[in-house]
């Protein structure tokens, strides 16, 4: 019994890299399976089925080979334990055997000692599978355990209180932010965004302007200065009530393979059919959504393939009349919408920010003529700010950004209701 307990404990331990293993491998040909498949555009675009096929295959033969090393290694510890019992009951029968011819026992008690053995083997094999089971659940759970354990980026403090806004002014003092040590994204940047006013962010590429977002909305803590919203520094209140004041519009919105009608609710669930409809005329899609066949009921697809970018766009946008944020960030779209679209897109915008503190980040700068202040990133810095005229008379940055862009042909397609003549920039 000892023997066979020992065994038990030895070869299961021995097996649990195997098992280990193959999870491994099985999370690796799975999220292999789940990224082609959900980026099967990218994959038709560049002919790379036969490269997803092979890529796939491999991760799948790995696995074999790791589900075979486990079941051969199970099989091992069975048949281990099957032998030890084999040979215990082939001992102990030969010996009681062996007592009979000398007529130290009767007949009966070599049946008593095959009974006792029989009932004795049973519980010792419960104990080696229950002892492989547990092994191998643990085995199975330690990503879970992992995930547990990680830590959080953003952590509320412990005496954190709610928010308490009052008319949405919004201050960045000394802000100083990096993602990964030694690379400064954001560094001493600070500006107020003034109630209800409308602040554009612009600046090359990388420059930092969506993070400036992120910041705010809180998906990250500053490492240098602060955040204020009505004087109260972000860091210090619950992320669930800073949120709950904050509407954002991404750059690339992503939808949930559910119908319109949910994916807009999503900005609140609690909202009725008819407010979600509401939301929907407001951001101009409602008579679009009656066009689908199966209008409000109509399936978008996974991450909302079956939409176009600007449909999607005013999707993000319906959510967010849904929500009433008091403060509104909007991520401009990088692609270049065709001029009515686009039109649309800005009236449904303007209607949403009307009165509302809000933060553009702008790729376009026509979209932007009219904000109340627009701040230029530069290498991490505020190079320049002021209004789009005071900007453009600098003749700095913003100026030859303006200038480059009206000279692209999509630019020349203004969003703003009173178009701005590009002889102003010279
Ligand atoms: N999660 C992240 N981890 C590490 N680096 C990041 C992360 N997100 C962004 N960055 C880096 O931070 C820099 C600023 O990114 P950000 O998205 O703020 O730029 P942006 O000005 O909004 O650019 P774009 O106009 O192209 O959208 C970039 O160099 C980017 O590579």
């Amino acid at each position: 019994m000892l023997l066979y307990l020992t065994i038990t404990i030895i070869i299961t331990e021995w097996r649990t890299k195997y098992r280990r293993e193959m999870n491994t491998q099985d999370n690796i040909a799975k999220s292999k399976a789940v990224d082609s498949l959900l980026n099967f555009e990218t994959v038709k675009y560049y002919n790379s089925e036969g490269f997803e096929v092979r890529r796939f295959e491999d991760a799948i033969l790995k696995y074999q080979a790791c589900e075979l090393k486990t079941n051969a290694s199970l099989a091992l510890l069975n048949q281990t334990q099957n032998l030890i019992i084999g040979l215990g009951l082939l001992a102990g029968s030969l010996l009681c055997a062996y007592y009979v011819t000398v007529d130290k026992f009767q007949v009966g008690d070599y049946v008593l000692f095959g009974t006792y053995i029989v009932q004795l083997y049973t519980p010792l094999n419960w104990f080696g599978t229950y002892y492989r089971m547990i092994q191998s659940a643990f085995v199975d759970m330690e990503s879970m355990f992992d995930l547990l354990t990680e830590e959080k980026e953003v952590k509320d403090d412990v005496n954190a209180g709610d928010l308490l806004f009052t008319e949405g002014r919004v201050d960045f003092q000394n802000v100083c932010f990096s993602y990964t040590a030694g690379k400064e994204i954001l560094s001493e940047v600070s500006f107020t965004v003034m109630p209800g006013q409308t602040v554009a962010l612009v600046g090359p590429s990388g420059s930092g302007k969506s993070t400036v977002i992120r910041l705010l909305f809180r998906f990250y803590d500053v490492q240098g200065g602060c955040i204020l919203i009505d004087g109260q520094d972000i860091s210090k209140v619950k992320q669930n009530s800073l949120r709950s004041y904050i509407g954002v519009v991404p750059q690339d919105t992503v939808l949930f393979n559910d119908n319109i009608r949910e994916n807009i609710r999503y900005g609140r669930i609690s909202a009725s059919d008819q407010e979600v409809e509401e939301a929907a005329v407001a951001a101009d899609i409602h008579h679009k959504i009656l066009t689908f066949p199966n209008g409000y009921d109509t399936e978008v697809g996974e991450r909302g393939l079956k939409l176009s970018g600007g449909e999607k766009q005013r999707v993000a946008i319906a959510r967010t009349i849904l929500k009433s944020p008091r403060i509104i960030l909007l991520d401009e779209a990088t692609s270049a919408l065709d001029s009515q679209t686009e039109r649309n897109i800005q009236a449904s915008l303007a209607k949403v920010c009307a009165n509302h503190t809000t933060l553009v980040v702008a790729h376009r700068l026509s979209t932007i003529i009219n904000a109340d202040q627009i701040l230029v990133l530069h290498d991490g810095q505020i190079a320049e700010q002021g209004r789009h005229e005071e900007l453009l008379a600098m003749g700095g940055l913003y100026a030859a950004m303006w200038l480059k862009q009206q000279q692209t042909p999509e630019s020349e397609v203004s969003t703003n209701e009173q178009p701005q003549e590009p002889q102003q920039s010279d």
